[in-house]
């Protein structure tokens, strides 16, 4: 059975500050996916990608149509009309979102704020710590930076701290808003790998990303936001 199923997802913008004034965000979006699977939303912009990413994680609400995410137990939840609890719940436990930038609290090291994570989980303090040194480190975070807060790091550097946190330890789906939007290509590839690690670890993934030979390395379908159809990956 699918994770998620998206169908005749539609939304409209009410601009309330503007008399009401009705933007078109996306519509008729149908796409599903299995456990393990990775799909890209693709098209030009201001189609609704990043809106129907946020639709999953329900940052936005939705005007019409459903978002069925099965849970293991054989229910099911649908995300577009669930209650805040729910809500809620269905983000501790199971779908998590990286978004493009890093938003952090003042002075919390970057070592800290990647094995927060993991401490959450209930690893111990000093295991997260280890994990998450391996981890910038395969991200080409300098060793000097580990120990400060990544407020003063460069574009690329923040976005790979950001990335580390929103991997170390998934939930069993993860959102991925262009997690790769400011990096050079060997850095790209480097998160690329840590993806299709996590892929095979049976972890449900739905990403956007600007560059097409990196979508195409990782994803299993790719939604055509424009046709409204799975684009051919070749
Ligand atoms: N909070 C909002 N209020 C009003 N309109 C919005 C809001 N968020 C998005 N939109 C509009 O919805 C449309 C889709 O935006 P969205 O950011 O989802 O597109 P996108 O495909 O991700 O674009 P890009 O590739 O440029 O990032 C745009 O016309 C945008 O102006």
């Amino acid at each position: 059975m699918e994770k998620i199923k998206v169908r005749n997802l539609h939304k409209e913008f009410i601009v309330h500050t503007r008399g009401g004034l009705k933007i078109n965000g996306y519509h008729d979006i149908n796409f599903e996916l299995n456990k393990g699977e990775f799909l890209s939303l693709h098209g030009p912009s201001g189609l609704g990608k990043s809106s129907v990413l946020k639709a999953l994680y329900r940052t936005y609400t939705t005007t019409s149509g459903e978002i069925i995410f099965n849970l293991e137990d054989g229910n099911y939840i649908d995300i577009a009309k669930a209650n805040e609890s729910e809500i809620l719940k269905l983000r501790k436990e199971h779908i998590g979102y990286v978004s493009q930038f890093l938003q952090v609290l003042p002075r919390i090291s970057a070592v800290d704020i990647v094995a927060q994570p993991l401490i959450d989980k209930g690893e111990s303090e000093k295991n997260s710590k280890e994990k998450a040194k391996e981890m910038l480190n395969f991200l080409n975070i300098k060793e000097e930076l580990f120990d400060i807060s990544p407020l003063t790091f460069s574009g690329g550097e923040q976005q790979r701290v950001n990335i580390a946190k929103g991997i170390i330890a998934p939930k069993s789906v993860l959102l991925l808003d262009e997690p790769t939007a400011s990096l050079d290509k060997n850095n790209t590839n480097k998160v690329i790998d840590k993806l299709l690690q996590i892929k095979k670890d049976g972890v449900t993934m739905i990403g956007i990303f600007h560059d097409i030979d990196c979508m195409k390395r990782i994803s299993d379908k790719i939604y055509d936001m424009k046709e409204k159809k799975y684009a051919n990956i070749n």
